[in-house]
């Protein structure tokens, strides 16, 4: 079930937005991926998910995701875009049951599960609409999962939650990979990544800088490198958080 990248590379337009990348991602854990603004985090995701044409190759199990069925890629690889919106105004049960589409079911278990999982069994026939950003997030991960895929690929699921939906996003994604998945998600904020990430993989400027387990690759002067800007480092518990910290002047 890993997910291997072989030479990836993306051009959007004329530019090369992601250059000549390769990992090796492996199921039960939480990798995430991050760098700064444009350095091709979510075309470097949406090419895994077999969303954008890509030079090299994305290969799961060892099958070239780019040449897999629609239907079977999506059941195999749930991808969750940055700013997802639902369109119509459904309800919170029908949402998630699209998420069955690729297996043209309606499973009541798998949907059942994906709800109690994100915590939405409870507004289950409210509509989207009438859901606060987070429960709404929420929604949206309940579909994905209710696909039941092998591999979660979710971009930024925390912009506009509070600190504790955050939290409580984080708990889940890690919940998912516990349960054998493999989950892939782009985040930006350092003591986030710490909690969230068994491996992290960092990117500037469309290429792969350093990729490995968080607690190794993730320190003070390889964050100032990417970023620019300087760390300090906060121990909670076994982890150690990163926080941006003016550079004296
Ligand atoms: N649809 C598009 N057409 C042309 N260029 C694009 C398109 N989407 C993104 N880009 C460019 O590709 C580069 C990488 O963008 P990408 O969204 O992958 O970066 P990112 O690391 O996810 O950024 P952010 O942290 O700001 O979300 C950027 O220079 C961006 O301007």
């Amino acid at each position: 079930m890993a997910l291997t990248l072989d030479r990836v590379t993306v051009c959007r337009g004329r530019h090369v937005v992601v250059e000549d990348v390769s990992l090796a991602l492996m199921p039960g854990r939480v990798t995430v991926i991050l760098g700064p603004n444009g350095a091709g985090k979510s075309s470097l995701l949406q090419a895994m998910a077999g969303l954008l044409t890509h030079q090299g190759d994305v290969t799961l199990d060892g099958v070239a995701v780019a040449t897999m069925p629609a239907r079977e890629r999506a059941r195999r690889i749930g991808y969750l875009p940055q700013d997802a919106i639902v369109h119509w105004d459904m309800r919170v049960d029908e949402v998630v049951t699209l998420g069955r589409l690729p297996h043209g079911d309606r499973d009541p278990d798998a949907i059942g599960i994906a709800m109690a999982a994100t915590g939405v069994a409870g507004f289950a026939d409210r509509p989207v609409g009438a859901l606060s950003g987070g429960e709404r997030s929420r929604v949206l991960l309940a579909r994905v999962l209710a696909g039941t895929p092998q591999w979660m690929l979710v971009d930024e699921p925390l912009a506009s939650l509070d600190p504790a939906h955050a939290l409580d996003m984080l708990g889940r994604l890690r919940g998912i990979a516990a349960g054998g998945a493999g989950v892939v998600v782009v985040l930006h904020d350092l003591p986030q990544v710490a909690l969230a990430a068994d491996d992290v993989v960092l990117m500037k400027e469309g290429q792969v800088v350093a990729a490995g387990p968080c607690e190794t690759v993730l320190t003070i002067e390889s964050a100032a490198q990417l970023y620019g800007v300087d760390f300090a480092d906060i121990k909670v518990g076994d982890r150690r958080l990163l926080v941006p910290v003016q550079r004296p002047s």
